[in-house]
């Protein structure tokens, strides 16, 4: 049988619904052969992040070039890379194996406040990463340390997705899902010319731990089935509703998406879980 591949290259989230197993099960739910490459191991549940163990650049490197020499990919999601030298060392291997469908998903900081990357680090993040994404997606504060702008206004997150592909990325997706006060979660995608907009209801829910990490390898799988960035993204956006409309009530604190959700639904004509 042969396949569609996808790699992501994250940290793992013991909690099962961020990082590395939030990426995983998305791509098996797309019909997307899985692979992961760890950056970094953290103890986090729905209460927060306990611990994060970063692994040596090296080990990324060495386990790109696994996946590289042998299986190969059709598209790459990166998501906590921690510090500027795990950064340089995941931008070098994937130019060196000329990859192009690149979904960079710029992760910072876990819900609970814990800082998934080093300060340092976001020069590296601009200058190594950005160029090589096809397809980059900051949530509003992520967008706003990577230009240094405070961004507000509709007119404020344009002219951010100007200037992240000014840096290279070239399809820029401005999530909405911080914009609390506002009823509908929009997100802006700028393909260097035009703007086009997604827009959803927005779920009143505090189980939303890995939507993040959730709608970015979405985007990723649907790349890596030859669908265009628009397509991959209107796709991702319907995934990531039902992910959340469908949410795990599991721990104390805020529960993860549905990875089930969109293909159950699919396959039930559009009903909701029990
Ligand atoms: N309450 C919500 N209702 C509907 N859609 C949402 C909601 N919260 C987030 N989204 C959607 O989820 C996707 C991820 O957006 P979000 O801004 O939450 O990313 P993020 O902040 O990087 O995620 P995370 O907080 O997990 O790191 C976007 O498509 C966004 O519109
Ligand atoms: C390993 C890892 N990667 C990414 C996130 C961000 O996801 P969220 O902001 O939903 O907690 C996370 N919490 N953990």
């Amino acid at each position: 049988m042969k396949v569609k591949k996808a790699l992501t290259i994250a940290g793992s989230d013991s909690g099962g619904g961020a990082g590395i197993q939030a990426d995983i099960k998305t791509f098996q739910e797309l019909g997307v052969y899985g692979m992961s490459v760890l950056t970094a191991v953290t103890s986090q549940n729905t209460l927060g992040v306990q611990a994060v163990y970063p692994l040596p650049p090296e080990a990324a490197a060495r386990q790109i070039q696994s996946i590289g020499e042998d299986i190969g990919t059709d598209a790459v999601k990166t998501g906590m890379l921690f510090d500027a030298a795990v950064i340089k060392s995941v931008a070098r291997s994937i130019s060196s194996f000329g990859w192009e469908k690149v979904v960079v998903d710029p992760v910072m900081i876990a819900k609970g406040g814990t800082s998934l990357l080093q300060k340092e680090a976001i020069a590296a993040l601009k200058e190594d990463l950005l160029p090589l994404a096809m397809v980059v997606t900051p949530n509003i504060p992520e967008a706003e340390e990577l230009t240094g702008m405070a961004i507000k206004t509709e007119e404020e997150k344009k002219e951010a997705a100007r200037v992240l592909h000014r840096l290279g990325a070239s399809h820029v997706v401005m999530k909405g899902g911080h914009d609390e006060d506002v009823e509908k979660a929009v997100d802006i995608l700028f393909d260097g010319e035009n703007f086009f907009y997604f827009t959803s209801p927005r779920i009143q829910t505090k189980n939303t731990h890995g939507t993040g990490c959730t709608f970015s390898s979405a985007i990723a799988a649907e790349l890596a089935k030859g669908h265009s960035v628009y397509n991959a993204v209107s796709t991702a956006k319907q995934f990531i509703q039902a992910a959340i409309e469908d949410s795990i009530q599991i721990g104390n604190g805020h529960g993860p998406t549905n990875h089930w959700a969109f293909g159950r639904r699919n396959q039930l004509g559009g009903k909701a879980l029990e």
